[in-house]
């Protein structure tokens, strides 16, 4: 006998951080219909303007108000560990995408310290990179090595400090300014490198996974390439990206991998 479909109460989600990424994320779930409802939006200063009725999120404890069942962040670092910890009480899962929080090691142990006592996720989804969930799998064999290339033009490394590496105005070919590991890579390039600490959680570690960034002015997107060798086999995956309109440091596929783990909350098809 058919009986009647159990209805899925929309998602209540949070942002933390209203950018090019925030922003664009909100706007690809209104025009997708996607079942979600936005319980609130953080940003340091009050955002001139907010979906109509969405409140601002002034401080980590408005959460428990907002009563939210996801919290994506898309701020900053300094941003994830007071929002993560408050949450990781309040909220299901909390998403991660200024990755390069993760540098500190202390910042990941004492995040997971609090989702173990509430019961709660830490969730990195794979943000610009392409490749992260068969590195992920791969990982349960041993692995050789993960190799990580960061291509970008030259103006999304402005205001970083390549500038003090490479002239970025006069370069007239692609060109390696920084090889080290992925602990370093995002730690000192924040703004540009939080992918190197999603390559390397997903595989073997900040410090053997080898990253490169390149400043290339012929570069048109964000390009990462990601290898892999190991005992599953070898990996070598390659992604072009768009880069987001309102910040050229920032990739489209960013704001549509958060789309798909928002989207894989609510749907009966988890893909
Ligand atoms: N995982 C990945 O693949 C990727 C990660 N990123 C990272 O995602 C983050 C967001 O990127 P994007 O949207 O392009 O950045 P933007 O600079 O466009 O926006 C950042 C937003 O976060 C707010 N913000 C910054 N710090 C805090 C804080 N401590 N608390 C609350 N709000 C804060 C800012 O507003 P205000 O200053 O008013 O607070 C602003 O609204 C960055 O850290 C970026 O490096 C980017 C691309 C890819
Ligand atoms: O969007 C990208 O291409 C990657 C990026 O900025 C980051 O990892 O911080």
């Amino acid at each position: 006998m058919p009986t009647e479909p159990v209805p899925r109460p929309p998602l209540r989600l949070a942002l933390v951080g209203w950018g090019a990424i925030g922003r664009r994320v909100v706007q690809l779930l209104a025009e997708r219909d996607a079942g979600i409802v936005l319980a609130g939006i953080a940003a340091r200063t009050r955002p001139a303007e907010l979906p109509s009725g969405v409140p601002w999120l002034q401080h980590p404890d408005d959460l428990g108000a907002a009563t939210p069942d996801l919290v994506v962040e898309a701020a900053g670092r300094d941003a994830v560990e007071p929002w993560g910890h408050a949450a990781l009480r309040l909220a299901r899962g909390f998403a991660v995408s200024s990755t390069s929080a993760f540098c500190d090691d202390g910042v990941l142990d004492r995040l997971v310290a609090t989702a173990e006592r509430h019961g709660s996720q830490i969730l990195i989804p794979p943000g610009a990179l392409a490749g992260v969930d068969a590195l992920a799998a791969a990982a349960a064999l041993p692995l050789d090595e993960v190799r990580h290339q960061i291509v970008k033009p030259p103006a999304a490394w402005r205001g970083t400090p390549a500038a003090g590496l490479v002239d970025l105005d006069r370069l007239t070919e692609a060109t390696v300014f920084f090889a080290g590991s992925a602990r370093e890579a995002a730690g000192r390039f924040p703004a540009n490198a939080n992918v190197a600490a999603i390559a390397a959680l997903a595989g073997i570690g900040l410090d053997r996974t080898r990253v490169e960034l390149v400043a290339d002015p012929k570069a048109v997107g964000n390009g990462h390439r990601l290898r892999a060798t190991g005992a599953f086999g070898t990996l070598d995956i390659a992604i072009e990206n768009r880069p987001l309109a309102t910040n050229p440091k920032s990739s489209e596929m960013a704001a549509l991998s958060l789309v798909r783990l928002v989207e894989n909350h609510v749907r009966p098809l988890c893909r």
